[in-house]
């Protein structure tokens, strides 16, 4: 029985900043990511299945990068495209050190990778054309960690903390957001951080924060984006609670607009539409955040409902956990009311359960406060609608939010 090759991640013990992240001090996580390995620009790090396939195009197009084996067990693994198929081949290690995939020991894995390569020996013995070819280079978007350094801790989300950071390319620095995995991230929080990233680096538009690239090849995992140096709408709603005046909140509500339009183009369901999730940039532009749990599917099941925002939920999700484009629709809604209300808690004096029955049971819905224009309003209730085909398109809200804007400049002309 062949050995594995790597040991299971233990815990970083690093101490850092406020948290106990600190980049210079690399989690030791598996015994054989030598810098030989660390170096080759084949190596992608711990990159699921999902991100590496689109990379490897052509016949014999190769990488190597890090896998759950079976949970908590961590091995090194060679992904190649053979036979117009993608095939994950393990690398084990010998007693006495050496590396090998099935018969042909070598000292080092880069070492064993060029034997392959050169002698094009295939890398196992059932698959005569598993024969490598074109390593494939590391994309933009895969960033090393010693090119982040943290600065400060930003804010704190549910699987880990937020900095802001400097990112160097070369000799230019950036400063950065960066959302951090708590360390030893289960499997399941791991695919789930790296889908979050997955959806990010789809979307390029001035009001969805961009993603600059993930850092994964140790813990913590980096999710490396645009700062937002605003912060949460809001927390500014709340900080600036009788301050933000009318024209502030339209074009809070147009942007969110504006972001949720070209999320809707893209097929995108973000699931938590929210102002919590809406970010603000230097200049208090509004940049749609937080993809956690988004998807780029028409429909989403999710029978868990388990820790969802029920206060920003439809009644047909609340009911048949069915989440859609028009769910956010009906959460955008809800967003605009917490603009309008000074980022007041939706449906003020209820709780959840109470919420939920009072919107599916008897169809209750929150009122507009009276400074909100009228077509704003009518626009709120619209995406109330208890029938989701009645609830308009993103793109029609815009356009409708954005005559408002005009009017409202020319009545100050
Ligand atoms: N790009 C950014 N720029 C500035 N601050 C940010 C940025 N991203 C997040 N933050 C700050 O960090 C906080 C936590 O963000 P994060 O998205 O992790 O939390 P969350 O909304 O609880 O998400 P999740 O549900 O994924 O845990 C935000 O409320 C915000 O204050």
């Amino acid at each position: 029985m062949p050995q594995l090759l790597s040991k299971p991640l233990p815990g970083t013990t690093g101490k850092g900043l406020e948290s106990n992240i600190n980049k210079n001090e690399h989690t030791e996580d598996t015994i054989s990511i030598t810098d030989d390995v660390r170096a080759a620009d084949y190596y992608h790090g711990l990159v699921p299945r999902t991100d590496v396939e689109p990379l490897l195009k052509k016949e014999g197009d190769f990488l190597l990068r890090k896998t759950e084996h079976t949970p908590g067990i961590i091995v090194l693994a060679i992904s190649m495209r053979v036979n117009s198929n993608i095939k994950h081949y393990m690398i084990n290690q010998g007693p006495n050190g050496t590396f090998y995939l099935e018969g042909h020991h070598e000292n080092s894995i880069s070492e064993l990778i060029n034997w392959h390569r050169t002698t094009k020996v295939p890398l196992s013995s059932n698959a005569a054309n598993a024969i490598l070819k074109r390593p494939v280079e590391r994309p933009a978007w895969l960033l090393n960690h010693d090119s982040i350094t943290l600065v400060k801790k930003l804010g704190e989300g549910a699987f880990g903390e937020v900095f802001l950071a400097e990112f160097s390319t070369g000799e230019e620095k950036q400063e950065v957001a960066v959302k951090t995995m708590r360390n030893e991230p289960t499997r399941e929080a791991r695919l789930k951080f790296m889908k979050e990233a997955r959806l990010m680096r789809k979307y390029n538009h001035r009001h969805v924060v961009k993603i600059l690239g993930v850092a994964v090849h140790e813990n913590p995992l980096m999710l490396v984006m645009e700062v937002c140096p605003g912060g949460s709408l809001l927390s500014y709603l709340r900080k600036n609670k009788g301050k933000t005046g009318a024209a502030q909140k339209l074009r809070f509500s147009t942007e969110a607009a504006d972001g949720l339009w070209y999320l809707e183009k893209q097929c995108c369901i973000h699931r938590d539409i929210a102002a919590r999730n809406c970010l603000l940039s230097a200049k208090t532009e509004v940049k749609i955040a937080d993809f956690g749990m988004s998807d780029d599917k028409k429909i989403v099941h999710d029978d868990t409902l388990d820790k969802v925002p029920v206060k920003w939920l439809s009644p047909e999700t609340l009911q048949g956990k069915v989440y859609s484009l028009k769910t956010d629709i009906w959460s955008y809604g809800v967003l605009v009311w917490e603009v309008y209300m000074d980022g007041a808690e939706p449906y003020p004096g209820l709780s959840n359960i109470q919420t939920r029955a009072k919107v599916v049971v008897q169809n209750y819905r929150m009122e507009m406060p009276k400074e909100c224009p009228t077509a704003v309003a009518k626009v709120v209730y619209a995406c109330w609608d208890k029938d989701p085909k009645n609830r308009p398109e993103m793109g029609k809200i815009f356009r409708i939010l954005k005559e408002v804007n005009m009017r409202t400049i020319q009545s100050v002309r």
